[in-house]
């Protein structure tokens, strides 16, 4: 494990790559996370150094897509920073960002916080405690250069490849009656269609979510009210560049795009 100062010091390469939009082969050995407690420790340096308030949790690779692009066993959880929130319809930036994919996403707000507990929660438990449910989109990156080669705990030190995120308008149907396993989102991107399927997200949205949870809950932490958990993609990474408009429907979940620069 590493100690303070070393989960300092790599905490404050990875922000100065966030910050600068740089890349790196990998963190130099004496500061390497080498299990996922310690991923987790530097990323909880990182948020602490960013000083930015917590929008939410990501969860990368809760599909075997999202596995097979970041070479990584199961998923992983990171933060989302108030900072890397884009309006739903607003422009995201592709400057610095090499993984140049979009994810569309099932996210879901928390109503209340959940009671911190030594025993995992149930996923109706922590359906229980959610307020809404919306439809979103992720523009992940990394700050190795190599992501695929980083390995887990690396890139849960870099916020499981959190970078930019879009949050669509809270659904307005009975979210609760919804198949969210049998869901099917279209993505439209340069005229072609995609079809996303809710059953890719570790078999149900709401399983990723629970997930999320009790991970949380492992590292002494729990979902607060007001914090919003995106679930990790339901399609393969959708590849993106300056000028495209990503537009993800998800039926009577609700829609939601974002538009590249
Ligand atoms: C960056 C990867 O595609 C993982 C991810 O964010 C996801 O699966 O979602």
């Amino acid at each position: 494990m590493l100690d303070n100062n070393q989960i300092a010091a790599a905490s404050k390469v990875l922000h100065d790559h966030w910050h600068a939009g740089t890349k790196l082969d990998a963190l130099d050995g004496a500061i390497r996370p080498r299990d996922r407690a310690a991923g987790y420790a530097v990323q909880a340096a990182l948020e602490k150094a960013s000083r930015e308030k917590l929008f939410g949790w990501k969860i990368a690779a809760t599909s075997a897509a999202g596995q097979k692009h970041i070479n990584v066993a199961g998923p992983l959880a990171g933060r989302i920073l108030a900072e890397t929130v884009i309006p739903d319809g607003g422009t995201a930036s592709m400057q610095g960002n090499e993984m140049r994919v979009g994810e569309p996403e099932y996210a879901f707000r928390m109503a209340r916080d959940l009671a911190p507990r030594t025993t995992p929660y149930s996923v109706q438990e922590v359906l229980d405690a959610v307020g809404t449910l919306h439809p979103a989109i992720e523009i992940p990156d990394s700050r190795f250069a190599d992501f695929v080669a980083a390995g887990e705990a690396q890139l849960i030190a870099d916020n499981a490849c959190a970078h930019l995120f879009v949050l669509g308008p809270a659904t307005t149907a009975d979210w609760r009656a919804i198949d969210l396993v049998e869901d099917r989102p279209t993505i439209t991107l340069r005229g072609e269609r995609y079809i996303g399927h809710g059953k890719n997200v570790l078999g149900d949205p709401r399983i990723a979510l629970a997930w999320c949870a009790n991970e949380l809950r492992t590292l002494g932490l729990t979902l607060r009210a007001g914090e919003v958990v995106t679930t990790g993609t339901c399609h393969p990474p959708l590849p993106i560049s300056a000028g495209d408009e990503f537009a993800a429907d998800f039926g009577a979940i609700g829609k939601v795009s974002v538009k590249f620069a």
